[in-house]
Order: structure tokens, then sequence, then C-alpha cells
């Protein structure tokens, strides 16, 4: 998978991109991550890539030109077609059914505003999808298109040593994850739970997703409203609840 990051802040992307299990996707080579800086093809003296906001008021806006030469060289730059999102606050909420689908394209690039934002033009005439990682204001969208890399990196083929944490990782199945528990086995913040320690895989399994349901029913009832239990989990779900009531 290739995904094409369009950024005034190169250098901070690739760095993003270059550590943990992304890094390693790209060492090999199942994510090919690629940066845009609009500054390069600015064309006045002074490099500009925004202009003051017709119409008035506080800060600056990405301008057309700049942006729509550099979508163009990037799209040119390889042979996929290419899903363009733009991260912002109105965009809709990032999803891990998103991640998901986004995962399994074969090319996007991520369009990262700074000041006020971009020209409205060039976001109705560019732009596939808006998307949003939560109900709050960054200074810009690379931290937005950070997370979507990890996200979607994490999920290539061969990225994760073992396969299936990603299954396990929250959200894959629509629900919270199960606790976690480290050396050693005693400490004085508590021990680890003793069916963790008993070797008894289906007993570990089925204690693990309990404490799934559980945190899920505590933490984000939402989420199990979405996703509906089967016979089986609602007994499990029960079984926590009498234990914590
Ligand atoms: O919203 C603004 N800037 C955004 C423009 C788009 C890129 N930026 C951004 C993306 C995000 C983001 C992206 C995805 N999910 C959550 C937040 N937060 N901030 C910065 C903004 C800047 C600004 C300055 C003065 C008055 C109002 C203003 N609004």
């Amino acid at each position: 998978m290739r995904i094409d990051v369009v950024s005034l802040f190169p250098d901070f992307m690739r760095q993003c991109a270059a550590v943990g299990v992304v890094g390693r996707a790209q060492q090999r080579e199942l994510l090919q991550v690629e940066t845009w800086n609009p500054r390069d093809y600015a064309t006045d003296r002074h490099r500009s890539v925004d202009s003051s906001s017709y119409g008035g008021g506080p800060g600056m806006v990405m301008m057309i030109e700049p942006l729509r030469t550099t979508l163009a060289a990037m799209r040119a730059a390889a042979a996929e077609p290419v899903h363009l999102v733009y991260l912002s606050p109105q965009g809709t909420r990032l999803t891990q059914g998103r991640v998901e689908a986004l995962a399994r394209l074969p090319r996007i690039a991520l369009l990262c505003g700074r000041y006020e934002g971009v020209d409205e033009r060039l976001l109705a005439h560019e732009v596939d999808e808006e998307l949003s990682i939560g109900d709050y204001v960054l200074s810009g969208g690379e931290l937005a298109a950070a997370v979507v890399i990890d996200a979607v990196g994490r999920l290539q083929d061969g990225a994760l040593n073992d396969a299936q944490s990603a299954e396990q990782d929250s959200f894959s199945d629509g629900l919270l994850d199960c606790p976690h528990y480290a050396k050693p086995v005693h400490d004085a913040l508590g021990s680890v739970p003793e069916v963790l320690l008993s070797g008894d895989h289906a007993a570990i399994a089925r204690w693990r997703l309990k404490q799934s349901l559980g945190r899920t029913w505590l933490r984000r009832p939402d989420l199990l409203s979405q996703r509906g239990l089967d016979a089986p989990s609602r007994a499990l779900l029960d079984e926590f609840r009498r234990e914590h009531a």
C-alpha cells in the first residue's frame, strides 16, 4: 500500500511513519509513505502557500494553486488511482471499520491543512473524503494524518508479527480490549489473575472475552448496542455483571 502525505511539515510526517510497526512495515516494503510539500510548488519568490481570508476574520487560508500543482504531481507519481482524504474537524468520525476499508485500498493520500484551512474550491474539486479523529481543533491536520497512517499501516499483511494481535485489538471485534499483565506475578499493587497463570487456553480466552465484554458494558455501552451480542456472550456479560454488582 502507498500513502502520500501532502503537508507543510514533511519531516514530521516522515518521522511519524519511520518508527515502530509502521516503520517496520516500510522496511518490509509492505507500506510506502511519500511526502509532498506545497511550499515546493509555490511559484512566487516568497514561496507563498496562504493568503488572508476573503471576508476578513482571523487567520490565513491555504491557496488553491500550490495545492493544485502539488496534488497533480502526487497523482502522477504512481499509476494507482488515489483516494484523497482531507483531515479536518468537519470530517466524518474515523472508526476502525473505516480504517479497515482504507487499509484495503492500493493507494490513499492525506491532505493536511494548516492555518484556518484550505480554499473550499480546492476541497470541493479534489477531495474524496473528509475525516475527523475527534471533536477538537488541532494546529493542523498532520497529527490526524499520523493517526490514519498508524491505524492503516499496522493492518497491512505482515506488518504485525503476531497477526492475532490485530484481531484481538480493541475495536477489531467491536469490543474494548481486556486487561494485560506483565512480570512480576505478585506486586504491592496486586497479583496477576490466577486464570492467566493456569495454562488453560480455553479458560484464558473465556476470561479475556468476559473482561472485554464487561469493560465495554461499563465504559462504552454505545459500542455494545451497535455490535449486538450472541447468547454465549450475553451469558458471559451477565456473569461479569453479577460478579461486579
Ligand atoms: O480549524 C482551524 N484550522 C484547522 C484547519 C484544517 C487543518 N487543521 C486542523 C485539522 C484538525 C483535525 C483533523 C482531524 N480530526 C480532528 C481535528 N484540527 N485542526 C487546522 C482553524 C484555525 C483557526 C484560526 C483562527 C480562527 C479559527 C480557526 N480555525
